[in-house]
């Protein structure tokens, strides 16, 4: 296989060249940005950038007026619900029912997902993210936002499913549980999950992402790769964010 087939194959989430936005108001110009396999890409910029827009592009809410969209080899507008199948979208706000348990929450959504509800998949899942045992069987109305976003994250785990998109999963969240949020991303990582994050935390981002793609205009002005070890140098990274948002304050 070729380098570029082995690349084109990895990417899990794919948009190319895609332009979209509210009636006559173009958000995205001709965005193209892959997420591999194994990979976490954090996707900055300042408000209304365009971020929000490119999560509802991915999840079909949205369908771009030009452009290609997939996710696992799926064409987002030839069948939004097939390509939806294979994502996992965890908003700032986690939505979960407050009156179930974790353990409730996760059977009940399987089975609304199609997936078979046995108890082993949704303890594995609970594990996975590392939800307290002794809090599984209590009412999220009682959770921190910490554990709610660590059930909505279990639910993707339990899905098996290839892609993630997160919503500034780190607003809100103390050190420490931000420190355990990395270390979930890290687990889904080596599991093969193509995550894609937006977020406003640089230097988390830094912490966590394999690469950075500053979104100004409804392009990718920037993108830094951590294999490229200098691009990911918190001031240099925060100088080319300014400057992907001429007129804003970062
Ligand atoms: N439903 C809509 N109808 C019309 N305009 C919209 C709609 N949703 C968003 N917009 C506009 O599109 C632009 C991009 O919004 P978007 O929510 O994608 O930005 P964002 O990068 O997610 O910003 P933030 O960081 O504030 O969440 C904004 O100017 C916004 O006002």
């Amino acid at each position: 296989m070729t380098e570029m087939q082995h690349h084109v194959e990895n990417a899990v989430l794919r948009l190319n060249a895609v332009s979209a936005g509210y009636g006559s108001r173009m958000i995205l110009e001709g965005l193209s940005l892959e997420v591999s396999r194994g990979e976490i890409f954090a996707l900055l910029g300042g408000n209304g950038a365009g971020k929000s827009t490119t999560l509802r592009v991915l999840l079909g809410f949205l369908k771009p007026s030009g452009g290609e969209v997939t996710l696992a080899g799926q064409d987002v507008a030839a069948d939004p619900a097939a390509a939806r199948a294979h994502v996992a979208y965890v908003a700032e706000n986690v939505a979960l029912y407050e009156h179930l348990s974790a353990r409730e929450n996760l059977a009940y959504l399987l089975t609304l997902a199609g997936v078979a509800a046995e108890a082993s998949r949704i303890e594995g899942a609970l594990d996975a993210v590392g939800l307290d045992a002794a809090a599984r069987g209590r009412r999220l109305s009682g959770y921190s936002k910490g554990m709610r976003q660590k059930t909505a994250i279990a639910l993707a785990v339990a899905r098996q499913v290839p892609v993630l998109l997160l919503d500034e999963p780190t607003s809100g969240l103390d050190p420490r549980a931000i420190s355990e949020f990395h270390d979930l991303l890290d687990v889904l990582r080596a599991r093969g999950t193509a995550i894609l994050m937006v977020t406003h935390d640089l230097l988390g981002a830094t912490q966590i992402a394999d690469r950075i793609g500053f979104l100004s205009q409804g392009r990718l002005t920037q993108v830094a790769d951590k294999a490229d070890g200098s691009a990911f140098d918190i001031n240099s990274l925060y100088q080319a964010y300014q400057t992907a948002q001429p007129g804003q304050a970062a």
